[in-house]
């Protein structure tokens, strides 16, 4: 009996050292679709090139720029060096484009309005958390370029049923943000999700991805749903055919078992908004800002001050009372023209006296160049309507929020200075968005226009010394030794380590100063002199024992590794009594041992010596500082007998490549 996960994951085992099944031993797994943008891929390549590799299935490989594009309109005789002003964003988006023509693979540029790249049952990836099936690093992103193949562990299953009938008003962003508070961030941690019940058999293929892909900010690897009449549907082909006889058997066995089962009820779902810093802090739209006291956990009461400091909140305000500066309907979780649809339903229910408050600036910011008229429509309400991008959900082009600004958004993050620095976010459905816009305030979509405006739409429709040298992944590493800077902190996640201003680089090194750089300089740039790293000896750390669980959560930016690497070794193996002592000795700021070779962490003055497990194979690799790539070519006949195979039994996955180039003839914007 096996779940969907485990027939999508035997389909794609290449090679395995163990069994497959084995969670501890990684398989080398066949990439159907890679997915590459702007910045996550800069590195990658300077790398494959340096190392004179080429990219093995440009046709499997496909590539946009939508993370630092400008949304201002694209109309006109535009090319990259005019349209984007920034020089970091321009040179990014420029290394994109030569990249492509010289590794040949398809570039959807700016303009363009393509869609359907993804198929039931395929593994997609891309240098990006918030990819449903799965989100990878910059170091793994070569790896696929490279072999078209990543090794890795099998994750556990776990599966989240959501039964019922969901009221009114209430989408699919709702049952996410409900299931995240349900689970927490790091519930779904090693497990890859699949959704079912009759709620979301009953959603529509866009509804189903806005779960999907806030699958990560559960923790999750991966979000699942299995294909159905909708999907086939969706896919509105009939060459189709023989595919859906296939696709029909991606589906969960009736006795299957899952590692975690947790059970929802759609009645306890309502339009929900957050009030803190982290996805899972929400509350119906009813309810109010929550006391910090009424968490049980010491680290949940204090991240909850800290974050009602940061968003400017007093515990018992009702959400209705909080007034909005800014909305945003974008991102890829909710721009999708579904989304849109519901968003403008709103607009339509009320009538043409229905316009943006006063003082709100609102929006729209596409997920692709599909329009409907819907533009129209949201212009004379008041809306900005921009072109297609990541925009203001993380701010790394012109849309941001300024200091203290509150945005009511249909992004995925909340997390502090995600949209703007010290900007405030509030993540609500596409409905709530406009109910907040017209409104100014945060709003109960329900009372505004009963909602049946919004809900049937969302129905289905049918050695690590050497400072200086750049990180590569061949390095060797054995042990480290030096002071260790304890952190008491509760889901540290990428956007803290790394912030996002500090994305538009193109290369590896000198990001050190990067780390946790909101935390460690004020406006001004100047010092913090209360935050650990800037204080002595904690500013020569080279080893970081974080208490706090969930270290590392959210975006997939590997730049949070480069910048940790450069300066100091981190672990996060230990979340117990003796990463407790640990931090405990790291606090007398004497020496500490990390001894990968012997797995043990020796606190040189106490004597303290914690043992830990890694796994085996990722401790050789890296005691032998041997070479992923290296060993999976090793392999190239495995893979070249898979791709026959593939070939074979899936021809609908082989793609025409000549076909995706087309396009890009004539357009001033594509190569
Ligand atoms: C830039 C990219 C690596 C990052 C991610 O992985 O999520 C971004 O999309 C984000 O949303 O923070
Ligand atoms: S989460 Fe935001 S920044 Fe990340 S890929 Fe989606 S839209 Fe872009």
């Amino acid at each position: 009996m096996s779940t969907l996960y485990d027939k999508i994951w035997r389909n794609h085992v290449v090679s395995s050292l163990g069994s497959s099944e084995d969670e501890s031993t990684p398989s080398l797994i066949f990439i159907d679709r890679h997915l590459v943008h702007e910045v996550s891929s800069p590195q990658a390549f300077e790398a494959l090139w340096s190392a004179k590799r080429v990219v093995r299935r440009p046709d499997c490989t496909l590539a946009t720029a939508d993370h630092n594009v400008p949304t201002t309109p694209r109309t006109g005789d535009v090319t990259t060096d005019t349209y984007v002003q920034d020089p970091t964003s321009r040179a990014q988006l420029t290394a994109l484009e030569k990249n492509m023509r010289r590794s040949g693979i398809p570039y959807y540029g700016l303009r363009d309005d393509r869609q359907g790249f993804i198929l039931p049952g395929t593994v997609c990836v891309c240098g990006d958390s918030h990819t449903s099936t799965f989100g990878i690093g910059t170091s793994e992103v070569e790896h696929v370029l490279a072999t078209q193949t990543l090794r890795i562990r099998k994750s556990q299953n776990m599966r989240i049923t959501i039964d019922g009938e969901l009221g009114l008003g209430v989408t699919s962003k709702d049952v996410i943000l409900h299931i995240i508070s349900t689970i927490g961030t790091a519930g779904g941690t090693g497990f890859v999700v699949e959704y079912a019940g009759s709620v979301v058999r009953g959603l529509s293929m866009e509804a189903r991805m806005t779960m999907c892909n806030m699958s990560i900010e559960a923790g999750a690897r991966a979000g699942l749903v299995a294909p159905d009449e909708t999907t086939f549907a969706y896919l509105r082909s009939t060459s189709w055919q023989h595919a859906e006889e296939f696709w029909k058997t991606l589906k969960t066995d009736v006795d299957a078992k899952f590692d975690r089962e947790v059970f929802i009820r759609a009645e306890d779902v309502l339009p929900t908004v957050t009030w803190g810093t982290s996805p899972q802090d929400n509350v119906p739209i009813s309810a109010s800002v929550p006391d910090p006291s009424s968490f049980e956990s010491p680290q949940r009461r204090e991240a909850a001050v800290q974050s009602l400091k940061y968003m400017g909140l007093t515990a018992g305000t009702l959400m209705e009372d909080i007034t909005i500066d800014k909305v945003f309907i974008g991102s890829c979780t909710n721009s999708r023209i579904e989304d849109l649809r519901i968003a403008a339903s709103i607009i339509t229910a009320l009538g043409p006296d229905a316009k943006v408050a006063n003082g709100v600036v609102a929006m729209v910011v596409p997920g692709s160049g599909k329009q409907e008229g819907l533009d129209v429509l949201f212009r004379r309400a008041g809306f900005d309507w921009r072109e297609a991008g990541c925009s203001m959900c993380i701010g790394l082009n012109p849309d941001h929020l300024d200091a203290k600004e509150r945005c009511a958004s249909t992004s995925n993050r909340n997390f502090r200075d995600r949209q703007g620095t010290g900007g405030r976010t509030h993540l609500v459905s596409p409905a709530m968005a406009v109910a907040a816009a017209l409104k100014g305030r945060l709003t109960d979509v329900r009372k505004l226009v009963g909602a049946s405006a919004c809900y049937p739409n969302s129905r289905a429709s049918n050695n690590s010394e050497t400072q200086s040298a750049p990180i590569r992944q061949t390095r060797q590493f054995v042990s480290v030794r030096g002071i260790a800077v304890p952190l008491h902190m509760e889901n540290v996640d990428t956007d803290m380590l790394f912030p996002a201003q500090w994305l538009k680089t193109i290369t590896r090194s000198g990001l050190g100063d990067c780390l946790f750089n909101r935390f460690r300089v004020d406006q001004s740039l100047a010092k913090r002199p209360t935050f650990i790293l800037n204080r002595e000896p904690y500013t020569k750390a080279k080893i970081m024992i974080c208490t706090g669980h969930n270290f590392g959560c959210g975006s997939s930016r590997e730049h949070a590794v480069w910048s940790l690497f450069g300066d100091i070794f981190f672990n996060n193996c230990f979340q117990n009594d003796e990463c407790l002592k640990l931090a405990e000795y790291a606090s007398t700021g004497a020496d500490m041992e990390v001894d990968l070779d012997k797995e043990e962490i020796r606190c040189i003055e106490s004597g303290l010596t914690v043992a830990f497990k890694t796994n085996p194979t990722n401790r050789n690799r890296l005691l032998r500082g041997t070479d992923d790539i290296e060993d999976a070519l090793a392999e190239a006949d495995k893979i070249s007998e898979y791709e026959a195979m593939r070939r074979q039994k899936w021809p609908w996955l082989e793609l025409d490549i000549s076909r995706a180039r087309r396009r890009v003839v004539g357009n001033p914007l594509e190569w």
